[in-house]
């Protein structure tokens, strides 16, 4: 039987609504203790796998197709896209292991709706997603697969945040340690039983993890990040963003004190304490961008999504060409 096995995988956003830088590395990387949650925006992953001559795992053929709003030059630019990395690692790991044959070739659709430079983790949720749904067609295929901790492991090699969506799949909240890669699932429970209501908005400019991430080192010796820590900020990583995009200053100024920045940013948010109060917030936001003449990628009302990576079709026989 010659026609591809097609699934489906969803890939949400993410934000921390906490994040504590504790010191620098000698790897190079931030110690941190992070709270996240997953929300509405998704992108969307599905692949396609197609019979295939066999051959071994790194010469797998991966091809990757780009759409969406989402899908910018930056995203376009990547040498590799994060999505295409984890179906390679999540082959090569299998065949690493279980001396898997490789007799197929792969298709991956990706469809980009998260901003990205945002600090809302696209890329890392993206790779979590086409791991998850590379797993499952190649299970259906071979009949084999890696055991879940270790597609763990190899996520983490991929990123410090790409474990979180996986990790946190049933539930979309966790918080995350080491260099992020380490993962406590949390669940709904008492009054955090409420799904999280957040004003969301994007700016018109992106963040990069690398240069915040050397902006905070250049800027923080063990007295600076006290003193970051003990600021209004539920985010160490406001100043070395600032210093990074100083744009950032204005949309701080006229969105006023409620919003914070997610991860390494761009994108600033405030949590609402109900649908009221996220509409006037939302509106408060729209007005401070007109002020400033500047149109956001993104600005409006999310909830938290209550999953991390989810697959949304499982493996199912396609009729030959694209569904
Ligand atoms: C800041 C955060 C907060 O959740 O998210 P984003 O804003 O990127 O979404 C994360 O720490 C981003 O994680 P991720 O985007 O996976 O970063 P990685 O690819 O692992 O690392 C990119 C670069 O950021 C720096 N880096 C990253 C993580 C960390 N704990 N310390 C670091 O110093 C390193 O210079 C690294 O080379
Ligand atoms: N699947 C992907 N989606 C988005 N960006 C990707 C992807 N794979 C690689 N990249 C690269 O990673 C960069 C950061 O992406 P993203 O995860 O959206 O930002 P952030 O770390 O702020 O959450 C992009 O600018 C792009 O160069």
């Amino acid at each position: 039987m010659n026609a591809p096995l097609v699934a489906t995988a969803l890939a949400p956003a993410k934000l921390n609504t906490t994040l504590r830088v504790l010191g620098r590395r000698a790897d190079g990387f931030h110690e941190l203790d992070t709270s996240m949650v997953c929300i509405g925006p998704c992108d969307v992953v599905e692949a396609r796998l197609r019979p295939a001559p066999p051959r071994p795992a790194h010469d797998l053929v991966v091809r990757l197709a780009l759409e969406g709003s989402a899908a910018t030059d930056d995203v376009r630019a990547a040498p590799q896209n994060l999505a295409e990395r984890a179906a390679r690692a999540y082959v090569e790991a299998l065949e690493r292991r279980t001396g898997l044959c490789v007799d197929f070739a792969l298709e991956l659709d990706l469809v980009k709706n998260v901003p990205s430079r945002a600090g809302l983790g696209g890329a890392s949720s993206d790779a979590a997603a086409a791991l998850l749904v590379v797993r499952d067609l190649v299970l259906v295929h071979s009949g084999q697969v890696l055991a879940w901790a270790d597609c763990l492991d190899e996520l983490a090699e991929l990123g410090s945040d790409t474990v979180f969506f996986a990790a946190a799949r049933f539930t979309g909240r966790g918080r995350a340690t080491g260099r992020g890669e380490r993962v406590e699932v949390l669940s709904r429970t008492g009054v955090e039983r409420e799904r999280g209501r957040f004003a969301l908005v994007v700016p018109d400019v992106g963040c990069s993890t690398p240069s915040v991430y050397a902006a905070f080192a250049l800027g923080s010796g063990p007295a600076a990040v006290g003193a970051l820590a003990a600021s209004s900020f539920a985010n160490d990583l406001v100043d070395a963003a600032r210093a990074v995009e100083p744009v950032l200053d204005e949309w701080f100024e006229a969105l006023g004190p409620r919003f914070d920045l997610s991860g390494s940013g761009s994108a600033l948010f405030a949590r609402a304490t109900d649908a009221d109060d996220a509409a006037e917030l939302v509106d408060q936001a729209r007005r401070a961008a007109e002020r400033l003449g500047r149109t956001p990628r993104w600005c409006g009302v999310t909830t938290e999504c209550g999953h991390g990576v989810r697959l949304v079709r499982a493996p199912r026989r396609s009729s030959g060409g694209r569904p």
